[in-house]
């Protein structure tokens, strides 16, 4: 059984700046991963990281997540893949320092949409690659799509097709971010209050109580995070999601499968 994570880009770099990577914050969540590998050499992770205040400017500012036309100038569908690969490429080589076996695989090129949604992506280099305990490490990223010409794919999108449409079967999906999910968003409300457990009782409940990232996002912040999140368990009733913020010890913890006195837990029950 896998274990999957992602950095969100809200984290690992600041959203209201441009490209504003931030390193503390990346080398810390690697040391983590470093430290819970060292304690469970069984550990098979592929790690996925979000786009931040890199890719999703320039997918906003072309409009590459609402489709280019495959006869219209494509320099903002570049622009954008560059821009996740230059994260990509921060997050990569700090993981390698922390002594983190971690190999990148873009996804853009062995993907294909129609509508937004993941049609094929060729996985089998990512399992070759845990087969070898290296930890596999991807990205939401642009894709070419059958139907609008272009559309940008989150890392949970990646995440959910991975679970459902690949052999690795996650037990656990680990969700680095805002520290929980919050009865409002945190940092428009600050009367809101955190929410230790999603299931079906409550998820409709959330679901109204949810709403899209503070700053420049093409994917849709924590609504479509926790919608797809959601349609995920309906179909893996065993898997359990975790929100944790960018602490540490925390992600240790969680990849270790310790329960926690912080962050969101999303099951089926
Ligand atoms: N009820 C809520 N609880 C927590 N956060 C919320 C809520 N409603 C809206 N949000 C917003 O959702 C944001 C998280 O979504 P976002 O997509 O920005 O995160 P991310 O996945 O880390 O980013 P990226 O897409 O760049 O990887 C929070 O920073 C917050 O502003
Ligand atoms: C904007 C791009 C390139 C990818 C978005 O992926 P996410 O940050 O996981 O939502």
């Amino acid at each position: 059984m896998y274990t999957f994570i992602k950095f969100g880009g809200s984290v690992i770099t600041d959203k209201t700046g441009r490209e504003a990577a931030d390193l503390v914050v990346i080398e810390r969540l690697a040391h983590a991963v470093a430290e819970a590998r060292a304690a469970d050499p069984n550990l098979a992770l592929v790690l996925g990281h979000g786009s931040g205040s890199f890719g999703h400017h320039y997918a906003a500012r072309y409009g590459v997540h609402r489709g280019i036309p495959l006869s219209a100038d494509h320099t903002g569908f570049a622009l954008t893949a560059a821009a996740a690969l230059r994260l990509n490429r921060i997050v990569v080589d700090t993981l390698l320092a922390a002594q983190v076996p971690a190999v990148s695989f873009q996804p853009s090129a062995s993907l294909q949409s129609t509508n937004g949604q993941i049609i094929t992506w060729e996985t089998a280099p990512i399992a070759e690659a845990l087969q070898r305990r290296l930890v596999p490490v991807i990205h939401g990223d642009v894709a070419f799509d059958t139907a609008q010409g272009t559309a940008i794919i989150s890392t949970e999108a990646l995440l959910s097709f991975l679970a459902l449409r690949s052999p690795l079967q996650p037990r656990r999906i680990i969700l680095v971010g805002e520290a929980a999910v919050y009865t409002a968003d945190p940092h428009r409300d600050p009367t809101a209050q955190p929410i230790p457990l999603i299931n079906q009782e409550n998820i409709a409940q959330v679901l109204v109580m949810t709403g899209g990232s503070r700053a420049a996002d093409v994917t849709g912040g924590m609504r479509s995070k926790i919608e797809l999140m959601w349609h995920l368990i309906e179909r893996l009733p065993e898997l359990e999601v975790t929100l944790i913020g960018p602490d540490p010890a925390l992600l240790t913890a969680a990849l270790l499968g310790q329960s926690l006195a912080m962050g969101t837990v999303i099951k089926r029950w």
